[in-house]
């Protein structure tokens, strides 16, 4: 990126090419409003420029400073961003604000600006010039005309009309009153609004109603510093020093930021420029009926290209009595998560929207600084019982607030909670509807019958699955925060999450955190494992894919690859923990090497021990877990992941697995710049598992992660011959082979089972069938049951059930 003319050619998936004679002008954007559906025609009616696909920006003319400004805009509303620039870490919160991270490899991070990313972008307040100028100066060429109009059409739209909940009533608002006078010409608004009577503030002209909004002090959310005061010291519960590599780094971008010429200093100096400007303006707005409020919504989202912002002014709301929650004042925020809430909270309003944190760099403190500064009735969703357990603890540890207000809704605990409180259930204990007892019933009444001040969608990608979307209207919530690490989905519903919840607000990038700190350090290992051949003839033989799997999941090279990992880490001194998804590997595994294990059998108080011990005991260091322990398990301790089967592709599951040892490490003796985490992901070699991992390692790649391939492990061979592994053994490698065989069949017994009882089902009998799995994987203490099968019961609780 250095020579006098540029000559990055930039891959695009989708073919564009942009010929030198066509009439996109290559030259800065004069703010004159070009026809943008001209443009959009013309940027789809080019041609591919060669045969990959490329896009050859060689005729793009360089700055004279160009190595200074750390970023190119590609015609296709591509961003890349230079990470060793001195001006990374503005350049990256403002890019995090306007589009969308989608690769983050070591040197040059990819982004792309999309309808929604300028939506969101709006939403804070950014304006079409803003960008335009931000991305100008950061640019070492010229921004294209197609990207600066494309900016103005979509920043145009958003933010211009928010609705807003105000004494339980709906209105839609906005600063410019031409824009509502338009809506208003459109007949499904105008059907959906309220005529204001005399006396109520409507004015003369239109029937609008016209208030001047007070600005607030941002500093006024819970826990936040103002902007540029020094960080405090280090008090109990705060973790604000940085390592010395951090501190290293971010002295060598002082000098080098010094050095930049005084455009690019004074532009960074105050990057996210407009942000706070909308303050003391008149706004106009009219109140809507509640019943229309969807239908409204759908319209401008769809058809009328107004997509509202959701805003909550939760400092003048009489209609929900306030909550008596503060944080306490030993609570010190990190800086990514006081910047996440500045995105939220603006004018004394909270913004519906989703927040993006890595795992483990603590969204739940972000959702208790949320609920602590709107203090009113709050509900949390989450995924697990565990996680609902955690949410609890965290209020109480984080905040002053009476204990009894803070409170639980799970299958052990349906006790009403009082009319004022927060209140932590799972998705599942609100969107079941078949059987419920008549505690959960009321319950669920009492829940959907009143207001919440807040709603916290914990993993927010879960929501948009069919059985959880209607719980978001069934609440009535008047501010939706969601909070995740992976904001992706294998279905591509992730983007029902825009208008279901809200905008992306803030993104926080993981190798950033790493490097200042806040979360661990960690190698990733892909180790490849050769079949065992007895297993490879049968993997070749068999025709059935669980088959297969289960032939690759237990080969017995792995369980020996595993059990060397265990021994070289436990002998460092290390915290190991080993995921099986398959539950007969993760039984057969840990029982021989004689550790203990949690599954989502495992009932809730022996987990508890066993956790509490693995927690607490220096000589307990490797613990196994089924799929339970993906999310929400918090293990600080844990510095080790060793994987042994995984579910088939699935890159959300790689990274909330890696979420596991990501908790910043407080007492390793690692010298700065070292990892202090290691992340080993076992593969049978020329299987499946191989596109599965490549597959699955997706999205921690986009993160910035790179995963080294081990096709042998160093100093396996000397340590079997010292104490060998226990399935190497001939004897023992039958064994298992035997029983991978029997368990197969027990797969098909369990299908056809399956099947009678649902044909038992639609014939309206009830089956009840019970088959003891002592010949299987020498599980005597696991029994086979099955009642009224239904459609996708997984066969591994077909198999499993429940412990005796
Ligand atoms: N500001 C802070 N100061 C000190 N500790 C913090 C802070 N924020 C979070 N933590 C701690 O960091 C750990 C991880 O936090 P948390 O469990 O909320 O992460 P998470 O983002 O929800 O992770 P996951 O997605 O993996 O569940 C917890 O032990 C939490 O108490």
């Amino acid at each position: 990126m250095s020579s006098a003319k540029s000559k990055t050619k930039v891959k695009v998936k989708k073919e564009v090419k942009l010929e030198e004679d066509e009439a996109i002008d290559w030259a800065e954007d004069d703010g004159e409003a070009e026809d943008f559906e001209e443009l959009q025609r013309r940027e789809e009616a080019v041609a591919p420029h060669d045969e990959d696909g490329a896009i050859d920006m060689s005729h793009m003319q360089l700055k004279p400073d160009h190595e200074v400004r750390p970023i190119i805009v590609t015609p296709d509303k591509r961003i890349f961003l230079e990470t060793f620039s001195p001006v990374y870490q503005q350049a990256v919160e403002f890019l995090i604000a306007i589009a969308e991270p989608e690769r983050r490899p070591e040197s040059i991070h990819e982004y792309r600006m999309t309808r929604d990313s300028l939506y969101a972008a709006a939403s804070l307040g950014l304006g079409a010039d803003h960008i335009i100028e931000v991305l100008h100066r950061l640019s070492k060429t010229s921004i294209p005309a197609v990207v600066c109009e494309y900016v103005r059409h979509y920043t145009s739209r958003y933010g211009k009309v928010t609705l807003f909940l105000e004494k339980n009533r709906y209105f839609l608002e906005s600063s410019d009153p031409s824009v509502l006078q338009t809506l208003l010409r459109d007949p499904e608004i105008q059907s959906g609004r309220v005529m204001q009577v005399e006396g109520e503030g409507a004015d003369a002209d239109g029937g609008l109603i016209t208030k001047q909004v007070p600005s607030v002090d941002p500093t006024k959310i819970a826990g936040l510093r103002p902007a540029g005061q020094a960080k405090p010291s280090s008090a109990e519960g705060g973790d604000e020093e940085l390592t010395d590599a951090a501190i290293l780094a971010a002295t060598e971008r002082a000098e080098l930021e010094a050095a930049l010429p005084e455009d690019l200093r004074m532009l960074l100096s105050n990057i996210e420029g407009d942000v706070e400007k909308e303050d003391d303006v008149d706004r106009v707005s009219f109140e809507i009926k509640r019943s229309s409020v969807q239908t409204i919504q759908k319209r401008l989202l769809k058809d009328l290209e107004y997509p509202l912002l959701l805003e909550y002014d939760y400092t003048h709301d009489p209609s929900i009595p306030r909550l008596d929650i503060d944080l306490k004042p030993t609570c010190r925020l990190r800086p990514y998560q006081e910047k996440s809430l500045r995105k939220m909270f603006n004018h004394g309003r909270a913004r519906s929207g989703i927040i993006v944190l890595p795992c483990g760099a603590g969204k739940t403190l972000t959702g208790v600084t949320a609920v602590s500064t709107i203090k009113r009735r709050a509900i949390v969703l989450c995924t697990s019982n565990v996680a609902v357990e955690q949410w609890r603890r965290e209020f109480v540890r984080w905040c002053d607030v009476d204990h009894r207000v803070v409170r639980k809704f799970t299958s052990a605990d349906k006790h009403m909670p009082p009319d004022n409180c927060i209140l932590c259930a799972t998705y599942s204990m609100l969107a079941a509807k078949q059987n419920r007892s008549v505690e959960a019933k009321q319950m669920i009444e009492w829940i959907t019958g009143r207001s919440w001040g807040i709603m916290i969608l914990d993993e927010v990608q879960t929501v948009p699955a069919k059985t959880f979307r209607e719980l978001l209207t069934r609440i009535p919530a008047h501010c939706k925060l969601g909070l995740t690490a992976t904001l992706v989905r294998e279905d591509g519903k992730i983007n029902d999450l825009r208008f279901m919840v809200g905008p992306k607000l803030y993104e926080a990038n993981w190798i950033d955190l790493q490097e200042a700190g806040y979360i661990a350090r960690v190698k990733c290992f892909e180790v490849w494992c050769p079949m065992v051949q007895s297993f490879y003839e049968q993997y070749w033989r068999t025709d059935s894919h669980a088959q297969k799997m289960k032939l690759c999941v237990c080969n017995p090279n792995k369980f020996s690859a595993c059990e060397f990992l265990i021994r070289k880490h436990e002998a460092r001194g290390d915290k190991i923990i080993v995921f099986s998804d398959d539950i007969f590997a993760l039984h057969e595994l840990a029982t021989k090497l004689n550790k203990e294990y949690i599954s989502g059998d495992t009932p809730d108080r022996q987990r508890h021990e066993i956790l509490d011990r693995y927690k607490k005991r220096d000589d307990f260091r490797t613990i196994f877990f089924s799929k339970i322990a993906d999310n929400a398990f918090d293990l600080p301790e844990a510095n080790v992941l060793i994987q042994v089967s995984s579910q088939g592709g699935a890159r959300r599951q790689e990274a909330q697995r890696l979420g596991r040892i990501l908790r910043a490490k407080s007492n390793t003796k690692t010298r700065p710049g070292e990892p202090n985490a290691f992340f080993y992901s076992l593969v049978s070699r020329d299987t499946k598992e191989m596109a599965y991992a490549t597959a699955r390692q997706r999205f921690l790649v986009d993160q910035g992660y790179a995963f080294q391939v081990l096709t042998r492990l160093v100093g396996f061979e000397e340590e079997a011959k010292v104490t060998p592994f226990v399935f190497d053994s001939p004897a023992e490698q039958k064994q298992l082979l035997i029983k991978i065989a029997e368990s197969s069949s027990m797969i098909e017994e369990a299908r056809n089972a399956a099947n009678a009882a649902k044909k038992a089902k639609r014939a309206g009998k009830s089956v009840v069938q019970r088959a003891s799995m002592d010949a299987f994987a020498g599980a005597g203490d696991m029994v086979y049951e099955e009642r009224r099968v239904r459609k996708k019961k997984p066969l591994r609780k077909l198999l499993f059930g429940r412990r005796k």
